[in-house]
């Protein structure tokens, strides 16, 4: 299958932390991986170094084998990466409508007017949003604002999908709903590389996962497996939670 992101001995630096170190894994094209770790291990800015929010100190990020690493976000965004963020971020003041016809308006195929209208319906509808297109960003509550940047992200028609902790702070039942709504936007061609501190879900949705700790992998392969890895279990799990 075809070899979708490639990460070589990437590494970052802020002063002396090296906050992802020597960081190397593939993505096939339309495959889900789970990106694990302790709280700072080097999830998020792995997400901002291939999102080019960072520049990475060292290494190569490679998109359907185009070198992407110096690459600003926006070309990023326009070579196929998306994002959401761990800290939900909508335009509040603007209609749940207008959020997304932004992301399409600075797409690489941007669309304006009508079909820009038509392109963030569809989003809108993917995510359950359609009722409240008309509605305040403002004025959603917690899993719809999470909704609303899923379709924003999805209006730029990624090829890859980056999920910064996209179901934390989910009830039991917004999380299946959230679970399903990702594996059927996975379903739907989009791959899909997703930080999660909730196990269950990750079991539930990643056949596969990377385990960070300190800013170096420290495991790789099937999920069940990797879970079970002492190394990760001591690191990340301490024992409990796998
Ligand atoms: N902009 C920055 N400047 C300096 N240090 C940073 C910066 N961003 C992250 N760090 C540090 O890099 C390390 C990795 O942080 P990061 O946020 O990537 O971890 P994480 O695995 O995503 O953690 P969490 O699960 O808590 O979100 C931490 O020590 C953090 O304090």
């Amino acid at each position: 299958m075809t070899v979708l992101l490639r990460l070589q001995a990437v590494g970052k630096n802020f002063g002396g932390l090296a906050a992802v170190n020597n960081v190397s894994f593939d993505m096939k094209d339309g495959e889900i991986v789970g990106l694990l770790g302790p709280n700072g291990s080097g999830k998020t800015t792995l997400l901002n170094l291939i999102s080019g929010a960072h520049r990475a100190t060292s290494g190569n990020i490679s998109l359907y084998g185009k070198n992407i690493s110096s690459l600003r976000p926006d070309q990023i965004s326009h070579s196929g990466i998306a994002r959401t963020f761990q800290l939900v971020r909508v335009l509040q003041t603007m209609s749940v409508s207008d959020n997304v016809i932004c992301s399409v308006a600075f797409r690489e195929k941007s669309a304006w007017g009508r079909e820009a209208h038509e392109i963030a319906e569809e989003k809108l509808a993917t995510v359950g949003l359609q009722d409240k297109a008309r509605d305040l960003a403002g004025s959603l509550n917690y899993i719809d604002c999470k909704r609303l940047e899923l379709a924003r992200a999805l209006a730029t028609e990624p090829k890859l999908l980056l999920l910064d902790e996209w179901l934390s702070g989910l009830t039991p039942q917004e999380l299946e709903t959230g679970i399903e709504l990702i594996n059927s936007i996975q379903s739907s061609g989009i791959s899909i590389l997703i930080v999660e501190h909730i196990m269950s879900a990750i079991r539930e949705l990643c056949p596969r996962c990377v385990v960070m700790n300190s800013g170096e992998v420290i495991a790789d392969g099937p999920t069940g497996e990797v879970l079970e890895n002492e190394s990760v279990v001591s690191a990340y799990l301490g024992g409990a939670d796998a």
